[in-house]
């Protein structure tokens, strides 16, 4: 088996030399599902997985924009269109200096396993820009978002590729591509999920990755008869999908220990409280200040400068942040403090390391495609919702989102569940979401 995976993450490398993000999404796949296909015929002689790692169609474009003071700046634009079989092209946009070919590729191909494990009819894709929003004037967000949808809108529509949020790019980055969109094809669709409520936005759509991470973070504790109860939870990030988790873990009576960004993370030893999440809310989504302004708010709290947070004791950890920010080392540490239980709510945030030192020791741990499929979920329900033209109440899209997450909670099991009853998720989200896609494929021919 070894070395039938050997020989194909050769061929992958070879054509990816440069990507190593993506050579590490695909390998964590490889390594699950290769054994999968060699066991079932009907995948045999198809190449399937090969044409699963190239992409149906990679565009890439220049984004020029001018700043307040005059000066002209160029951008580069992506949007890789990943895999098609089950729905139309379907992922987040993410704005970061630190975005290029290999991180959209490894994101939009977590996208379609992803995408595939909601039971919603969407494909993957994923796109973005090297724009840093950080710093910048809401008018020169705004100009760039006008000058990158002006190339994007003609690769995309609401039953070809419809985008969302991702690492900068929120509800106001979504209102400005919306509306240059419908300004150019003088249409109102939804050709973007994670809208406004006033303009075709579903209710919980914010909330939807958070809550959902910390949905199945909570499934998982209930397959050993626990749950989130008076844990102890160190989440990392303090954006959309770590502000919503910390809320969540809240709702059903956790403790919430630190948040971070990029510049190192806040540790309130007596918990960080609605209140306190109030304060962060308010400090990261409307006057985009720092974490550690939290420490000057709050006594009970400490900053640490450049460090991430996985050395503070607890019993749960929910990575929230970007891609391998948790390392071995981290690892290690988690668990030596006594941490059993780690939901992804950031796509890969765990290396390849740390991931089989949490199966070596048979911790609960999920991967993001599944933990976070919240997010998107919630998107599809957006998608149909702007479909039928109507809008549900806030506690049916939650229904939706916990039976969701419950659904993909049942297909890690049955995909993922050893001989010895331990629950290898990362194993049963991959040949969960290979499974529909593959048969999708075959159906469809070699296109
Ligand atoms: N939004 C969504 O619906 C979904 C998001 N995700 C994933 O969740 C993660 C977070 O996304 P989201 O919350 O939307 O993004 P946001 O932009 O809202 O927040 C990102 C957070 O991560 C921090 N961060 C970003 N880069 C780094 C870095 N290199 N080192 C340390 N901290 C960093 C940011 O800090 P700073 O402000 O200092 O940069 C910020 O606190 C990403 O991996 C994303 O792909 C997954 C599914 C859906
Ligand atoms: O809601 C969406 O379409 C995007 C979500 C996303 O980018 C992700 O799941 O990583």
């Amino acid at each position: 088996m070894e070395a039938i995976i050997k020989t194909f993450m050769d061929e992958v490398k070879t054509r990816n030399g440069h990507e190593p993000e993506f050579i590490q999404a695909v390998q964590e796949v490889a390594e699950t599902v290769i054994p999968y296909i060699v066991n079932n015929e009907i995948y045999h002689g198809k190449n399937i997985l090969l044409r699963m790692v190239e992409p149906e169609r990679l565009i890439s474009f220049r984004v020029a924009w001018v700043d307040d003071k005059g000066e002209i700046h160029v951008n580069r634009g992506y949007r890789i269109q990943m895999n098609s079989a089950i729905g139309p092209y379907k992922g987040g946009l993410r704005f970061h200096p630190t975005v290029n070919a290999s991180i959209l590729k490894f994101l939009a191909f977590e996208q379609v396993f992803k995408n595939s494990l909601t039971t919603l009819p969407m494909g993957g894709g994923k796109g973005g820009s090297d724009f840093d929003p950080k710093g910048k004037s809401d008018d020169e967000v705004m100009r760039f978002c006008h000058a990158f949808m002006l190339e994007l809108n003609r690769h995309i529509g609401p039953n070809t590729d419809v985008p969302a949020g991702d690492i900068g790019v929120g509800a106001r980055e979504v209102g400005y591509l919306f509306g240059m969109y419908k300004k150019i094809r003088n249409e109102f669709t939804g050709v973007l999920t994670g809208k406004g409520l006033s303009w075709g936005g579903s209710r919980i759509r914010p909330e939807a990755t958070g809550y959902g991470t910390v949905y199945f973070a909570q499934s998982m504790l209930n397959t050993k008869n626990d749950d989130i109860k008076g844990k102890t939870v160190v989440i990392s990030g303090s954006g959309n999908v770590a502000q919503y988790a910390a809320e969540k873990v809240i709702q059903l009576g956790g403790k919430v220990l630190t948040m971070s960004d990029s510049s190192g993370y806040i540790h309130d030893k007596e918990g960080i409280d609605a209140d306190k999440l109030a304060f962060i809310m308010d400090l990261k989504n409307n006057r985009r200040g720092r974490i550690s302004e939290y420490t000057e708010k709050y006594s009970s709290a400490t900053f640490h400068k450049g460090k991430k947070p996985w050395s503070v004791k607890c019993d749960i950890a929910l990575p929230c942040a970007t891609q391998n920010e948790l390392n071995l080392e981290h690892a290690k540490e988690l668990m030596k403090n006594g941490c059993r239980c780690v939901a992804e709510g950031a796509n890969m945030p765990s290396t390849a390391e740390a991931i089989h030192a949490f199966h070596d020791a048979k911790i609960l741990f999920a991967p993001g495609k599944a933990s976070n499929a919240g997010g998107v979920a919630t998107s599809g329900l957006e998608m149909s919702q702007n479909s039928l033209r109507i809008s549900w109440t806030r506690e049916e899209v939650d229904e939706r989102l916990k039976g969701i997450m419950s659904d993909i909670h049942d297909s890690c099991i049955e995909y993922g569940k050893e001989d010895d009853g331990y629950c290898n998720y990362v194993k049963g989200a991959n040949i969960a979401g290979f499974v529909k896609v593959a048969d999708a494929m075959l159906a469809q021919g070699v296109i």
